[in-house]
């Protein structure tokens, strides 16, 4: 997996560094004179901020990978609070604090400064932070720093993002870059790529093995490259809305999902958040985001305006209203209910959906090559019926439960991963394109179950939280 940076190695120098931890530490009389112990760095405030379970992504890739500039574009995009490392410690040596010159030093010759200072810099900005979602960039530089930020902080990364780029192009974008740093120089460009193969690789490795990381090729321009990292933040829940506010039909289904297959399913370890305001929860729970304040008669025709209203968020505005317009007066004007009917009525439709699937291809005469994208069919929509089952039952238990935004990103999640996977199927059929009528019919269907799924998804995404 890594041999493109080893075979890719002109650049570097041959010689490797005298030893690792010199590598990483620079040199000892520094580093003794940190103390190691935990407690020293285990603040009062440490144990709160861990209880606000925050939103943790670590962004890696080599020096000139590009990771700043695509913190900047997520931070714009979905609101993350950026803490570069190297900026962290860039500040640092500009206030002349105390070791100010061994760290300057210690960049200047592409090694990497003590975990005790990096960490307690990165838990300073995130405790003083009113946000819950960071995006730390180019830390942790070796499996040591990981583990201090794992005892010390005491939490994991929820996602790693890996920008994945050949070293030529690494080279040229640092020598380009012009801001002036002092590391920004051929020869400490060559001693950061061999650290960076030695001692960060091996944390990327433990964090692919734990299923948390997101490889993304960083080759491309940058907008290509942010089209890659999107999806990852939006099947988070982050911001599926940006995809749904639209009423136009003209968004298409398709478009949006093209980003999102890669990484809808199982790929955040979604966080609750307590600091949810009451005043939301109270809100969820009773008035209606899709109520018109002027309509207030309790009347057959309150509800279906509302359910009007509501489906015209959807994609599929017609679609929303034939498939839900029979449970108005279950319905009434409550948000919660409504969501759970497009839901309930999405799962049933793709049971059917499924047995559906599984009789047409046993009657139809299938060639080898239908039969196997049949087959893959019955086994995405498996997946999706688990998962919009799941997203059912949660929603169903949100009423008193302590973690209710936990819950609805956790159902956006899933019924994200359902969509992907109702569309990967219909792909299949596509990407071949088979002309057969069985196979048009099942391609019809799942369609069908991908628009309900989508339109359940754009209901969700107006609760008011
Ligand atoms: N996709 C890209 N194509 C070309 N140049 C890029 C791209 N992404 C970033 N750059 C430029 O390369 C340099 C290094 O990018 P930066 O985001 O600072 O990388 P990193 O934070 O990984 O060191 C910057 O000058 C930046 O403008
Ligand atoms: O956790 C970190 C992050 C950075 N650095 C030092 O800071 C330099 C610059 O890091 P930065 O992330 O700013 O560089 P980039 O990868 O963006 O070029 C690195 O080479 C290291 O010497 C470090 O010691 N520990």
């Amino acid at each position: 997996m890594w041999r493109r940076v080893t075979s890719l190695s002109p650049v570097i120098s041959t010689s490797k560094p005298a030893s690792l931890d010199q590598a990483a530490s620079g040199f000892k009389i520094w580093r003794s004179s940190f103390s190691t112990e935990t407690p020293t760095l285990v603040k009062d405030g440490t144990t709160s901020f861990k209880e606000r379970n925050p939103f943790i992504t670590f962004v890696l890739g080599g020096p000139g990978s590009g990771k700043g500039t695509q913190c900047q574009k997520i931070v714009e995009t979905f609101g993350f609070k950026h803490l570069s490392a190297g900026e962290l410690l860039r500040r640092e040596i500009d206030s002349n604090s105390e070791h100010w010159s061994q760290m300057l030093n210690t960049i200047k010759e592409g090694r990497i400064v003590p975990s005790e200072v990096t960490v307690r810099l990165i838990q300073q900005e995130m405790e003083s932070s009113d946000s819950n979602k960071f995006l730390i960039d180019g830390f942790p530089r070796t499996e040591e720093n990981r583990i201090a930020f794992e005892q010390l902080i005491g939490l994991e990364p929820n996602v790693v993002l890996f920008f994945d780029c050949p070293e030529e192009e690494m080279v040229k974008r640092v020598l380009n870059r012009n801001q002036g740093r002092v590391d920004d120089n051929i020869d400490t460009v060559k001693k950061r790529l061999k650290v960076f193969e030695i001692l960060n690789l091996p944390v990327i490795d433990y964090y692919s093995k734990r299923g948390k990381l997101r490889k993304i090729n960083a080759v491309g321009t940058e907008d290509e490259i942010f089209e890659k990292v999107r999806p990852i933040f939006s099947a988070c829940g982050y911001q599926f809305l940006y995809a749904f506010d639209s009423n136009t039909d003209s968004v298409k289904l398709k478009s949006f999902l093209k980003g999102v297959k890669l990484s809808a399913k199982g790929l955040c370890k979604l966080h609750s958040d307590k600091h949810f305001s009451a005043s939301r929860i109270k809100l969820l729970f009773s008035a209606s985001g899709f109520t018109d304040a002027t309509t207030t008669k309790n009347s057959s025709e309150t509800y279906t305006n509302y359910l009007k209203k509501a489906c015209n968020s959807t994609l599929y505005p017609q679609l929303c209203l034939e498939s839900l317009s029979s449970y108005t007066s279950t319905i009434k004007t409550n948000d919660l209910k409504l969501c759970s009917k497009a839901l309930s009525v999405t799962l049933k439709a793709a049971s059917n959906t499924s047995k559906l699937v599984t009789n047409l291809s046993k009657g139809g005469n299938l060639s080898k090559t239908e039969a196997g994208i049949v087959q893959d069919c019955i086994d995405e929509m498996g997946d999706s019926i688990d998962m919009l089952k799941q997203s059912l039952k949660a929603l169903g238990s949100l009423n008193g439960s302590d973690h209710i935004q936990f819950q609805i990103s956790n159902i956006k999640t899933w019924m994200s991963a359902a969509l992907t996977d109702e569309t990967t199927c219909t792909d299949g059929i596509d990407e071949r394109k088979i002309s057969d009528e069985v196979m048009r019919k099942i391609r019809k269907t799942i369609v069908n179950i991908a628009m309900l799924t989508s339109n359940a998804l754009a209901l969700l995404n107006k609760l008011p939280y």
